[in-house]
C-alpha cells in the first residue's frame, strides 16, 4: 500500500477497522477456547461415566461369580456323601438350578465326568460323558473353576462355573457346576445391562483370550477380538479410562474394568466422534447467544469511534483552510473533549492567530512607508480605488518640501531624513480620522481628504504649509513646503486626472515662489 493510498485512510476508519479486528480476534478466540474447554469436558466426563459403568459391572460379575461358587461349594459339601442317593442328587440339582437363577442349567459329575443329575430335566445328558472343553477343564482341574467360553454337547455358547465334590477322606469324587448362557438371556445379561441404559455406549466383556462374552449384538458372542487398545489395557489388570482405538480402527472413549475371580475384562465404550457430535450445536447456540451482545459492542465501538475522531475531524477541516476568515471561529467551535484534542486546538488556535498577525503585519508593511509610517503608493492606489468605486466625493492636496536638495547638501542625507520624518508628524496631526496621508516619493506627500470640501481642504492646506513653517527640526531648523489642492466628485473626471490637477498646482506654486498653496 503506498503512502498516498494510507493518507486517504481516515482516522475514523483506522480505529474502527482496528478496534473491529481486535474484538473479532478476541471473539473467535474466546470460541476456541471455549470449544477446547467443552470438548475436554465432554472427553473427560464420558471416560469418567464409562470407567464408573464399567467398575460397577466388573464388581458385579465378581460378586456373582463368588456368590455362584459358595452356592457351589455349599451343593458339593452336600453332595459329598450322597453321589449314590439319586433322589437326593436329582433334589439337589433341582434345588440348586431353580435357587436364584443364576445358572441356565446345573450338572452333577461323578469323578469319571459322568454326569449322575442333570436340571432341568429336558437336557437329557444324564449319563454321558462330556469331552467339551469348558467341562473337561472344570472336571480335571479338581478346584473352582469358571471355564472359558465354549459350545455346549447341545448348541450353546456357554460358560462353566465348577466346584470339586470331594468325600470326608479329602478324596476328589466329582463336580458340580453350573452353566451360564451367554447368547440367550441369563444373568451375565441381566447384570450387565441392568445398570446402564445408554444406547451410545457399548458394552462387552472377554475373556482372557479375547472372546467376547458378552456384547450388545448377540451374534457377536463368542468371536475373538482383533487388535483393540481398551481389551489390551483391562486384560493387563486393573481399571482405567482412555481414547482407544477399537477393532475396526474407530475412535472411542473407553473405560474399564478387570474381573479377577474369572480373569475376564469389562469395557464400555462410546465413539469420539458421536460424542462430540454434540458440540457443533453448543457451539453455534454459543455464537447465537454471543451474537446481540457482538452488536452491542459494535455499535458502541462505533459511537465511541465517531465521538474520539470528531474534534479530529473538525480541526483537521479546519487546519484546511487557515485562509479562510472565520477560521478562528471554525477552531474555537470544535468541542475538544480530551486533553490531546484540547492541545491541539489551542495550538492550532494560537498558529491561526500568529499567522493572521503576521499576514496583517506584512500587509501593513507592504502598504506603509517606513521610514515615516505614512501609507505608501500602493495603499494610496488602493484607497483612490475605493474611493472611485463607492463614488466618495474628496481632495487630493500634493505636497513637495522646498529646496529639499540643498537641505541634503548642507546637513546630510540623515538630517534630511529626519526633516522628512517631521513632515510627517505634522501630516498626520493635521488629518483626521478617514484621511490619508500618504509619502509618494522622495520628499513629495499625498493627502486625501474623503468628504472634504475644496474651500475646507485649501484652510488645511494652509494650516499644513503654517505649521511646517513654524516646525523646529533637529539639525535642520525649519523648512517651506508647496501644496497644490485639487477636488474629485462622482460625475467628474477620473481620479488620476485630479492627482495631475493636484501636481500641475503644485508645480505652480513652486513656480510662484515655493511656501505657499495654490487650488
Ligand atoms: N534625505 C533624503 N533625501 C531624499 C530622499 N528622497 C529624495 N531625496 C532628495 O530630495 C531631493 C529632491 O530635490 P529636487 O527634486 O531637486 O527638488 P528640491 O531641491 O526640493 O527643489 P524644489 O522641489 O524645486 O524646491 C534630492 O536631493 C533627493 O536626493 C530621502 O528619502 N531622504
Amino acid at each position: 500500500m503506498s503512502v498516498r493510498s494510507l493518507t486517504r485512510i481516515d482516522l475514523r476508519r483506522l480505529i474502527l477497522l482496528f478496534t473491529l479486528l481486535t474484538a473479532l480476534i478476541t471473539l473467535v478466540s474466546s470460541l476456541y477456547v471455549v470449544y477446547r474447554v467443552q470438548k475436554r469436558e465432554l472427553i473427560d466426563s464420558a471416560l469418567q461415566s464409562n470407567r464408573a459403568y464399567a467398575t460397577k459391572v466388573a464388581s458385579s460379575i465378581g460378586e456373582f461369580l463368588r456368590n455362584s461358587h459358595e452356592h457351589l461349594a455349599y451343593s458339593a459339601d452336600l453332595l459329598a456323601g450322597q453321589l449314590q442317593n439319586e433322589g437326593f442328587l436329582k433334589s439337589e440339582a433341582i434345588r440348586l438350578q431353580g435357587q436364584d437363577s443364576s445358572f441356565n442349567s446345573v450338572a452333577i459329575f461323578d469323578a469319571t465326568g459322568k454326569v449322575l443329575e442333570a436340571s432341568p430335566q429336558n437336557l437329557q445328558i444324564k449319563g454321558r460323558i462330556f469331552h467339551t472343553e469348558g467341562i473337561v477343564q472344570a472336571l480335571h482341574g479338581h478346584q473352582p473353576m469358571v471355564s472359558s467360553a465354549f459350545v455346549s454337547e447341545i448348541g450353546n455358547l456357554v460358560i462353566f462355573i465348577s466346584q470339586p465334590i470331594v468325600d470326608k477322606g479329602g478324596q476328589y469324587v466329582g463336580a458340580v457346576g453350573g452353566s451360564v448362557y451367554l447368547q440367550k438371556q441369563s444373568v451375565l445379561h441381566t447384570l450387565i445391562s441392568s445398570h446402564f441404559n445408554d444406547v451410545s455406549v457399548q458394552v462387552y466383556v472377554v475373556d482372557s483370550s479375547r472372546r467376547l462374552l458378552y456384547h450388545a449384538d448377540h451374534n457377536r458372542i463368542g468371536q475373538v477380538l482383533g487388535p483393540d487398545t481398551a481389551v489390551d489395557a483391562v486384560l493387563g489388570g486393573g481399571r482405567g479410562a482412555m481414547e482407544s482405538v477399537d477393532a475396526e480402527g474407530t475412535a472411542m472413549l473407553s473405560g474399564y474394568a478387570y474381573v479377577p475371580d474369572s480373569r475376564w475384562g469389562v469395557i464400555c465404550a462410546q465413539s469420539r466422534a458421536a460424542t462430540l457430535e454434540s458440540l457443533g450445536a453448543l457451539m453455534g447456540k454459543t455464537a447465537m447467544a454471543i451474537f446481540p451482545v457482538c452488536l452491542i459492542g459494535f455499535t458502541i465501538i462505533c459511537w465511541v469511534t465517531q465521538l474520539i475522531t470528531r474534534p479530529l475531524r473538525q480541526l483537521a477541516a479546519a487546519a484546511s483552510q487557515l485562509d479562510a476568515v472565520d477560521s478562528p471561529e471554525q477552531i474555537n467551535s470544535v468541542r475538544a473533549w480530551y486533553i490531546e484534542a484540547a492541545h491541539i486546538r489551542r495550538a492550532l488556535s494560537m498558529g491561526v492567530a500568529l499567522m493572521q498577525e503576521k499576514l496583517g503585519r506584512l500587509n501593513r508593511q507592504a502598504q506603509s512607508d517606513p521610514m515615516t509610517g505614512l501609507a505608501n503608493r500602493r495603499a494610496m492606489d488602493e484607497a483612490l480605488r475605493v474611493l472611485q468605486q463607492t463614488g466618495t466625493p474628496f481632495c487630493a492636496m500634493a505636497l513637495d518640501i522646498d529646496h529639499f536638495k540643498k537641505v541634503n547638501d548642507t546637513f546630510g542625507h540623515d538630517a534630511g531624513d529626519v526633516a522628512l520624518q517631521a513632515i510627517a508628524d505634522v501630516l498626520k496631526r493635521c488629518s483626521r480620522d478617514g484621511d490619508l496621508p500618504c509619502r509618494t516619493g522622495g520628499e513629495e506627500f499625498t493627502l486625501l481628504l474623503p468628504n472634504m470640501p475644496k474651500a475646507s481642504a485649501i484652510d488645511v492646506a494652509e494650516r499644513l504649509r503654517a505649521m511646517v513653517e513654524n516646525t523646529r527640526i533637529d539639525q535642520v531648523g525649519s523648512v517651506t513646503i508647496s501644496i497644490g489642492v485639487a477636488s474629485w466628485i462622482a460625475q467628474g473626471p477620473p481620479v488620476s486626472v485630479v492627482l495631475k490637477q493636484a501636481d500641475e498646482l503644485l508645480y505652480e506654486a513652486k513656480k510662484k515662489g515655493r511656501n505657499r498653496v495654490e487650488a
